[in-house]
């Protein structure tokens, strides 16, 4: 049996006086969506900012496919992040942010042009996509092409912090609606945050609820959703509005 790609142990993470984490523990499964859900403050960032890196830990263990993730291993993380219009450079068109993001040890330009396309189709764009700088796109196709960056990349771990939560709610659909499709076709393993329940339950295999700090409850999507077990989690369970979660079932644009 193989290991979990992901595995947060007892991690504990202090700022100043602020205990943010309080031994947090969580794997996430090979080709498996984990979701971290919780209130703004809870944590949820700090999370992921110490899985790639950014923010050190006081104690505890972060293990990639069953390694300490050292700062070599940090391409094999791609994190998403929450702002669209800020995590592109506008001087670059799209297929140049690709090209940059693809490990030049995959071959020739020509092999890089045809993968370029490859990567923007995978998140529902034209080729023509390519000759194009991201000023020219919607808040929701510019979060695509940062999935797309981040697929070029071949991560064994993608972490999607708030991917949606820049974006108008009639906008959301199509940013999730493409993550379910990529999480189904190339089995991606996925750390996936929100603050928004009825976000999680569209893309999530597994849910981990945060509270100050803390997991709370960490069930599989069904079980969360039907029989939650903690008051936080009913807490929240109770601001999803009803329908909303089919939201993201509308079409595609
Ligand atoms: N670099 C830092 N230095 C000091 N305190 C920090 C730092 N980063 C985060 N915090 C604090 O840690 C707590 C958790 O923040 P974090 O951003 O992880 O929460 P979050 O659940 O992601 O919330 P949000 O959704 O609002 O980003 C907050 O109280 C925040 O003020």
């Amino acid at each position: 049996m193989t290991g979990p790609i992901l595995s947060v142990q007892g991690l504990n993470v202090v700022f100043g006086r602020q205990h943010v984490l309080r031994d947090v523990s969580v794997d996430v499964p090979a080709g498996r969506t984990l979701g971290l859900v919780g209130e703004s403050g809870s944590g949820k960032s700090t999370l992921a900012k110490a899985v790639v890196g950014l923010v050190r830990p006081a104690s505890g263990r972060i293990l990639l496919d069953g390694h300490d993730v050292s700062p070599k291993a940090r391409r094999r993380v791609q994190m998403i992040p929450q702002d669209p219009y800020a995590s592109l450079n506008p001087r670059m068109t799209v297929g140049q942010a690709l090209a940059e993001a693809i490990d030049p040890r995959r071959g020739s330009v020509r092999e890089h042009r045809h993968r370029i396309e490859e990567l923007l189709g995978t998140v529902a764009l034209d080729a023509s996509a390519a000759g194009r700088y991201p000023s020219e796109f919607s808040g929701g196709q510019r979060q695509r092409v940062a999935i797309a960056r981040a697929l070029a990349v071949e991560p064994d771990l993608i972490i999607a912090d708030e991917v949606t939560s820049a974006l108008d709610t009639s906008v959301q659909a199509e940013v999730l609606n493409v993550l379910r499709a990529l999480r189904a076709e190339l089995s991606l393993t996925m750390l996936f945050i929100s603050h928004d329940l009825a976000v999680v339950r569209h893309v999530c295999d597994q849910v981990a609820v945060l509270y100050r700090g803390e997991i709370v409850e960490n069930a599989s999507r069904e079980r969360l959703f039907a029989r939650p077990e903690h008051d936080y989690t009913r807490l929240l369970l109770d601001s999803v509005p009803d329908g909303r979660p089919l939201m993201a079932d509308r079409t595609d644009r």
